[in-house]
């Protein structure tokens, strides 16, 4: 038998943004066709993976207060272990550590990264039972973010955010600041007043001025502390909503006037990270 490579992974769950953010159309099965930029950030959650004897997945979790079945890095490896089956090949179990530094229902993609690194990780454990194309698409099955994460470059991506052109936008100091509300992504999907009809962009027309959030208004307007603390960040720097919220994200050039500004925030939850076009999985994953 041809040994493995390597007993023990650690690898990082990096955050995204989305840069901007457009509905332009619903589909049949419920889900919406959205245009979005996908840029990752050098900030996250970090998961080890060791191989098993035998065939059992073992999650330890540092609070991600998520139900054990639930969590997106259980749902993840039995996904891979099914497929891998499923073709014939075989695999062993892992032993599973989560590190969770993302809060949730953020608008950061936490759970999907989680999900993307674990299958990443795992099928590189495994000695690659499924090709990128098979990843993105098992991916897919598990959240409409999930694949960007496994993709790992910034892109412009259409679809439900799984059709990707690589793009390599600035990369600047963002301060993250996470809101006291806990925002709920299928049902802002459904809200009456969100704009669902934006002008399809091509991936050269897209800029920062010429883009928004859709979600940005509504989220304003259903949570007043998201609109206050949108008002408090814009005094320091331009600011937007990432993803379905509720975290916002102000833009600086340098690190040190991010984490200036970062003091003034005192009050809730925050990070200082840099934009990155190229995701620290998919550099971490060289190593290995
Ligand atoms: C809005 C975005 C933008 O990146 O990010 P988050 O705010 O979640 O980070 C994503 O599209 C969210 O992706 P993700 O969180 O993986 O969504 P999923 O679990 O697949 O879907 C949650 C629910 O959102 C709705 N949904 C999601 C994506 C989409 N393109 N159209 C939809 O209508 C569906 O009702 C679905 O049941
Ligand atoms: N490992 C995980 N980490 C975070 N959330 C998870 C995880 N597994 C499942 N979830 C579920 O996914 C939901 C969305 O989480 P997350 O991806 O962090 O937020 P968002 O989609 O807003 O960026 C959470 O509210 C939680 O119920």
């Amino acid at each position: 038998m041809t040994p493995y490579k390597t007993d023990t992974m650690t690898l990082p769950a990096p955050a995204k943004l989305n840069l901007f953010l457009h509905i332009v159309g619903r589909r049949h099965d419920g889900y919406h066709n959205l245009q979005t930029v996908f840029q990752f950030l050098d900030y996250g959650d970090q998961l080890q993976f060791s191989r098993r004897t035998d065939q059992r997945i073992q999650l330890q979790d540092s609070h991600s207060g998520v139900a054990y079945a639930d969590n997106l890095v259980v749902r993840a490896a039995n996904a891979l272990q099914q497929a891998a089956a499923a073709k014939g090949l075989a695999t062993t179990g892992a032993d599973i550590t989560l590190s969770k530094r993302l809060p949730q229902g953020a608008g950061l993609g936490g759970g999907s990264s989680d999900a993307a690194t674990t299958l990443v990780g795992l099928n590189h454990l495994w000695q690659q039972p499924l090709s990128q194309a098979e990843l993105l698409q098992l991916g897919l099955t598990l959240g409409a973010d999930v694949p960007i994460f496994i993709h790992g470059h910034a892109a412009f991506a259409e679809g439900v955010g799984e059709r990707f052109i690589n793009v390599e936008p600035a990369t600047p100091w963002y301060l993250v600041v996470k809101p006291k509300v806990s925002i709920a992504t299928a049902a802002l999907f459904q809200h009456p007043h969100l704009q669902r009809d934006c002008v399809q962009l091509s991936v050269d027309d897209w800029s920062l001025d010429n883009t928004a959030n859709v979600f940005e208004p509504v989220v304003c307007a259903l949570y007043p502390e998201v609109a206050k603390l949108r008002e408090r960040l814009l005094q320091y720097a331009p600011t937007r909503l990432t993803g379905s919220g509720a975290c916002l994200f102000a833009r600086f050039d340098t690190q040190d006037a991010a984490l200036s500004a970062q003091q003034q925030f005192s009050d809730l939850q925050s990070f200082v990270a840099q934009g990155q076009n190229r995701s620290s999985l998919i550099r971490t994953l060289t190593q290995y």
